[in-house]
């Protein structure tokens, strides 16, 4: 991605004079407004509004519009002056007055309140959004579903909604309201005495979040997945069906946490349950059992454990599972408590380890009995593992670590496979391709409204990440043609693999190697750096089940549980179902960014700085730097004229051509590689505040001839 400074500077190059008001960089708050005193060459002294004066280069100083409305503008594109404080100042205008939504041409940017605002998601406000003109109604989530829907019924092409934003940023909420209107527009009454399709996905959430959600540092409620939603709709815009396809689940948060987060929810719940369901599943405290105690934090503010776990089974019986495989689910989720706290202790053989005492063998025994297989089959595939070879076959021991590894790998495995998941590595390259995919769709977007004003224009290159998808996926020799490669040589090891990774791409602009780092590599992804371990990387990328894991679980007598465990060549490929991600978003895309305005999770909290970070990862900036290419300021003929008419009265005497008028003004002022399109005229970076500066000097001509 390009360097974000590099946009603006046609705009700073221009010259303003004395008593403009400008936005000049703070590195507290930003940027920050004053107005100019003096200027001396490149050197311009500013009087902040905060009381201060700086000197700062005139390179560094961006025009503020002195007309901008105090209450900002619902689309970032109505700004007179198109640059990053301007466009950060509007959003924080609009926060500061509960307006959450803004627009930047189609993408819709939402800024979580962090407090609730019914008012906004009523069925009300639903009947407003419905059929109206995209941008002609203040900007929400209903617009932009709208919009989608309104495209698929007329045009008969599919259409994607993606939700992007950083954890805790609002895309779940965003997502709901989104679904929400769908159901609205595409609802169809249920037959009696069963649920409708829309609801089924509307209640699909509380299942996902219960398994798939958990409190971490950043987010109380985190979800820990991608989330694919797919409604469908018939010819008559009725939902006929839906789908929610979920990828890439942290799996390591089953076994591993650390303070102040927590496990995924339904651990909590489970233990919370009603006494029938912790006498038969066994459970106790979530205080005794190893996978939850590793940290300190068991109860979440506001939220009650036991009515979330009826809630949640009652979601489960709206999306169609019944009790029966409810049971069985949560038969699972207990086993892999238990499973957390067989400890082991070296046994008779060298090497070897058994079950460390009576409190051990119980928990074995018990998740033997509710994964419904056969206890010793358990224990050896947890303390032994056999190796066959051509001549063979031998019985190895586990020691007592290594039992421990292989009772994690399985509590982690099964988990996984209750959720279906992929590895967080391939969250970021996921990211990566809707992020090029995004860039393209901007780009063409803005290309369409040049077309549509029949205004000239010659291509305009903009930097896209393509050489992050090479590198991560190129075939042959990416990274992961790499991983692949190393996976297959039973000698390679993490450091063997990172040394490979270093040689190869050492001149790679988009990767590194960390300072002091023995087998670390960093990818410049277009949200940021990102450090990845190989260990990990080699052992996550060998995603498969240990062959006495699966083969015990294939065994269950319970048929949800060997059916997570189905032979290989039941099995679906790997690699076809993460592809069809990227491809699933050929459909006509929207876009919706949600921005976490503050770490603290607090309403009324706007952080400029954090805000700033997230609109450049977030491809915001991205957007308008590609506007900013051609010509980012659109005024229809009459604003212009009022605006500037007074650079040349002349050219309005006695005319009722808007378009000559405005062409005669252009003209007589001077400015060049403008264009004049249908309907506006199309100004270049800087061009507006040019003009603005000729009337400020104007201004100020008149009152120094008048005095
Ligand atoms: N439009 C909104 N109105 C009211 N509160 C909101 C809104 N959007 C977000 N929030 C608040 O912010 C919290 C976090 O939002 P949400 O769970 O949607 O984030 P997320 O982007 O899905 O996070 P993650 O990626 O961690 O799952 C919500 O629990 C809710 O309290």
């Amino acid at each position: 991605m390009g360097n974000p400074t590099s946009l603006y500077l046609q705009a700073a190059s221009i010259s303003l004079p004395v008593g403009s008001l400008v936005w000049v960089e703070d590195p507290d708050i930003a940027w920050i407004d004053g107005e100019i005193l003096e200027v001396n060459g490149s050197d311009i002294k500013v009087l902040c509004n905060s009381g201060k004066t700086v000197v700062v280069k005139s390179s560094n100083v961006y025009a503020k519009d002195a007309e901008a409305p105090p209450s900002g503008v619902d689309d970032m594109t109505k700004l007179a002056y198109l640059h990053e404080p301007g466009v950060l100042h509007n959003l924080k205008a609009r926060y500061d007055i509960n307006e959450i939504y803004t627009y930047t041409g189609n993408i819709l940017i939402a800024v979580n309140p962090f407090r609730r605002l019914p008012h906004l998601y009523d069925t009300h406000m639903m009947a407003q959004y419905k059929g109206a003109a995209f941008g002609e109604l203040s900007p929400h989530p209903y617009a932009v579903a709208d919009a989608a829907y309104r495209l698929m019924i007329n045009d008969g092409v599919s259409q994607s909604i993606l939700v992007s934003g950083e954890s805790g940023a609002g895309k779940t909420e965003s997502t709901k309201q989104l679904m929400r209107y769908l159901a609205y527009m595409g609802g169809r009454a249920a037959a009696e005495g069963s649920r409708s399709v829309e609801q089924q996905v509307l209640e699909s959430n509380p299942v996902l979040e219960a398994f798939g959600n958990a409190k971490t540092v950043r987010n109380n409620n985190s979800s820990r997945f991608g989330k694919f939603v797919e409604i469908q709709f018939d010819q008559k815009g009725r939902i006929s069906g839906a789908a929610v396809r979920t990828y890439l689940l942290e799996r390591s948060r089953v076994c591993q946490l650390s303070d102040p987060e927590r496990n995924y929810h339904c651990f909590y719940m489970l233990c919370a349950a009603p006494p029938e369901d912790i006498q038969r599943f066994k459970l106790d405290n979530p205080r005794t059992f190893h996978y939850l105690n590793q940290t300190n934090c068991y109860e979440l503010n506001g939220v009650d454990d036991g009515k979330e776990y009826l809630a949640t089974r009652k979601a489960m019986d709206v999306v169609g599972i019944n009790s029966e495989e409810q049971d069985a689910i949560f038969q699972v989720v207990a086993a892999i408590l238990h499973l957390g706290n067989i400890e082991f202790a070296k046994g008779k053989e060298i090497d070897s380890s058994v079950p460390k005492n009576e409190k051990s063998w119980f928990h074995l025994k018990t998740a033997a009995e509710l994964f419904m297989c056969d206890v010793k089959a358990l224990e050896d595939s947890l303390c032994k593992r056999v190796i066959v070879t051509r001549d063979e076959t031998i019985t190895k021991w586990l020691d007592p670590e290594a039992a421990v590894t292989s009772r994690d790998a399985l509590a982690k495995i099964v988990y996984s496979r209750l959720f279906d998941c992929f590895e967080q590595f391939c969250i970021n390259l996921t990211n990566e391709k809707l992020q090029q995919h995004f860039n393209q769709h901007v780009f063409k977007m803005e290309q369409e409204e040049y077309t549509k004003e029949e205004i000239n224009w010659s291509y305009i290159e903009f930097i896209d990440n393509q050489d992050i998808l090479d590198l991560v996926e190129k075939k042959p020799g990416g990274i992961i043609a790499l991983l692949d490669e190393a996976c297959m040589f039973p000698r390679s090891t993490h450091e063997t693999f990172a040394q490979k990774l270093y040689q190869t791409f050492k001149n790679h602009k988009r990767f590194c190697k960390p300072k002091l780092a023995r087998s670390d590599f960093t990818i410049c992804h277009y949200a940021g750096d990102v450090t990845y371990q190989t260990e990990l990387f080699l052992e996550k990328n060998k995603d498969y089940v240990i062959a006495e894991h699966q083969a015990l679980l294939n065994a269950s007598k319970c048929s949800f549980v060997s059916g997570l465990f189905p032979t290989s060549n039941e099995e679906s490929s790997k690699q076809s179902k993460f592809s069809s991600i990227g491809s699933r978003f050929k459909a006509q895309p929207h876009y919706i960014r949600c921005v976490k305005p503050n770490n603290l999770l607090k309403p009324a909290i706007f952080e400029n700085n954090n805000v700033l970070q997230q609109l450049r990862c977030g491809g915001v900036m991205e957007a308008i730097r590609i506007s900013m290419a051609g010509y980012p300021t659109r005024k229809p003929f009459y604003e212009f004229l009022d605006r500037f008419g007074i650079l040349s009265p002349e050219v309005l005497d006695g005319s009722t051509d808007e378009v000559a008028a405005c062409k005669r003004l252009l003209e007589k002022v001077g400015l060049q590689g403008y264009q004049i399109g249908k309907t506006k005229v199309f100004l270049r970076a800087g061009q507006m505040a040019e003009l603005d500066a000729r009337r400020t000097e104007g201004n100020l001509l008149g009152m120094y001839m008048r005095a």
